[in-house]
């Protein structure tokens, strides 16, 4: 009886004061996200230790690296951008927050970026925050993504390097302004499927998007850099089991899922929820062939979802962010004709060594310049955008100097540290003889805040595959054309990666020193 009278005392209360409980409740909310999270000592935007909001508006705006940078050059190392993250701009703390005991857990931004199979979300290399599952998986591929076996496909992204030069050449043929934007991003997509799949996806031979997968890989990129700022709403949302059966246009990362296995069903038989076949697993060096040959010995070392996964990891991880190095190289060296002169000349007077394609191994031995522009590039226009965020380990750790709980998020962006101009002198500038005149003590210091690959356990594990093809493809390019920019000034924005469009091009066809064929 006398519940029953409190519980109607209580309802009672709530039907004549809704607005004030509900002004209150809110008033705890955004209190407890200010103050009771431990970190309300570190400065940042008004806005953001109330909420998350802030921190998804500024992502939403596109130009999130830039806004960090202000933020670090008036606030310094430490930067709250919102009530439970910590932005870290202190290269002393990469071996902390990334160390290879991946203790720093990622965050509920990575899982997000999972696909879906049969009906679940499938965890790859990079959305996995599970750090034991990682170790594991990466066990069974690392040796893949390696120098020595990438090496062994070489030829067949000579074999993309070959049919890019033959398309490139119509456009000066044509006198026709070319989107050199795009053919980089179709070329890196060719080569990640020959290394993949042994096979070219073909955007090359299109000369434009296949299954919109550009399109939706830009789409997945957006939703993830979004509604990974409160990774909350996820399950309200495409993370709903419910929704893909209601709008099955939502499950855009499924096209990601169903171009992956297009491409394997090219080469051997896979029902789209059944087991692959190992018949076509000998000779190929690609992913899938290796893949294959390890299954066939041994059918409990990887599996069909876990082949399936990782090389749909690929095909969302290996061409946007290749794309992306390569066109800031092209566009700072328009931009800077001392570069561009140097460099052409660098490759002129090697020609007589260089062969047709030229080598990985050649670039890195005989083209010194080349590997400044390269590091340059990638230094000045990082592929990623956003924070690579981890947790922080239950009791805390001490983050330059600053005592931050278990639980907050923490993480260094690329582009904070590579615009810090007390390691980079003129960030803005682009200066690739930094890599090369420095001294001893400031080339260590760059090297340590040079973070466009991430670093300890969890850094990326495509690297080879991207630094092989901008090594091959940049002597490539500028030996045959000469390259002169349409537009004064490119666009980016930032949806995680720091995408850029705009470069539109006129190639002149260059006299060429050797007796290349064309
Ligand atoms: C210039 C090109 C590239 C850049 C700048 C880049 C950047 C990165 C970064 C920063 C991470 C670490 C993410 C984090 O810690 O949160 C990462 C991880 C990863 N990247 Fe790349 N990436 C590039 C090319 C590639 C390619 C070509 C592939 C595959 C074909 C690839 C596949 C992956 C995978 C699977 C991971 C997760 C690794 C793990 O957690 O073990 N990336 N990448």
């Amino acid at each position: 009886m006398a519940s029953q009278s409190s519980l109607a005392v209580v309802l009672h209360f709530v039907q004549s004061y809704p607005v004030p409980i509900l002004l209150s409740i809110l008033a705890f909310y955004l209190l407890r996200n200010k103050y009771g999270k431990g970190i309300s000592q570190i400065p940042g935007p008004a806005l953001a230790g109330w909420t998350s909001l802030w921190r998804f508006n500024n992502v939403r705006e596109g130009r999130a690296h830039w806004t960090i940078i202000d933020l670090h050059k008036k606030h310094g190392k430490l930067v709250r951008t919102a009530p439970d993250v910590v932005d870290v701009a202190d290269p002393a703390m990469i071996p902390v927050i990334y160390n290879i005991k991946g203790d720093f857990t990622k965050t509920g931004f990575y899982p997000i970026q999972s696909i879906s199979w049969k009906k679940k979300p499938r965890h790859n290399l990079f959305s996995t925050r599970n750090e034991a599952f990682h170790r594991e998986d990466k066990k069974k591929v690392a040796n893949a993504f390696s120098m020595t076996s990438l090496l062994e496909m070489e030829h067949a992204v000579d074999d993309c390097s070959k049919l890019f030069m033959q398309k490139l050449r119509d456009f000066p043929d044509k006198g026709e302004t070319v989107d050199l934007g795009a053919w980089l991003q179709y070329y890196a997509f060719d080569v990640v499927g020959e290394f993949t799949f042994q096979k070219k996806l073909g955007f090359l031979e299109k000369g434009g998007d296949v299954d919109d997968m550009i399109k939706t890989i830009e789409d997945i990129l957006f939703y993830s850099a979004t509604i990974g700022q409160v990774p909350e709403l996820h399950p309200y949302l495409l993370g709903n089991p419910i929704l893909p059966h209601l709008l099955p246009q939502m499950e855009a990362w499924n096209s990601v899922l169903t171009f992956t296995l297009k491409a394997i069903n090219s080469r051997t038989s896979l029902a789209r929820d059944g087991e692959i076949s190992t018949s076509d697993s000998s000779s190929g060096k690609d992913m899938l062939s290796r893949w294959l040959s390890v299954k066939a010995t041994d059918d409990l070392k990887i599996s069909t979802e876990e082949i399936v996964v990782h090389l749909s990891a690929n095909v969302f991880a290996g061409s946007d962010t290749t794309a992306i190095a390569l066109r800031a190289i092209i566009y700072y060296l328009c931009k800077n004709p001392s570069c561009m002169s140097k460099l052409i000349k660098e490759i002129d007077d090697n020609e007589y060594r260089l062969s047709e394609f030229v080598s990985y191994k050649e670039s890195k031995d005989y083209l010194p310049y080349l590997n400044a522009v390269l590091k340059e590039g990638m230094r000045i226009h990082p592929s990623v955008g956003l924070l690579l965020e981890r947790h922080v380990p239950k009791g805390g750790v001490v983050i330059s100097g600053t005592w931050i709980p278990g639980g907050t998020k923490v993480g260094v962006n690329a582009w904070v540290l590579h615009f810090d101009e007390r390691v980079f002198e003129e960030p803005e500038r682009f200066w690739p003889e930094r890599w090369l005149t420095s001294d001893e003590k400031k080339l260590a210091e760059m090297e340590k805040s040079f973070f466009v690959f991430g670093a300890g356990s969890r850094t990326c594990v495509g690297k080879n595959i991207s630094l092989m093809e901008m090594g091959k493809i940049i002597p490539q390019l500028l030996r045959e054309f000469e390259i002169e920019l349409v537009n004064k000034e490119w666009r980016t924005k930032n949806v995680w990666f720091v995408q850029q469009s705009g470069l539109d091009v006129k190639l002149k066809r260059r006299a060429r020193k050797s007796n290349l064929s064309s």
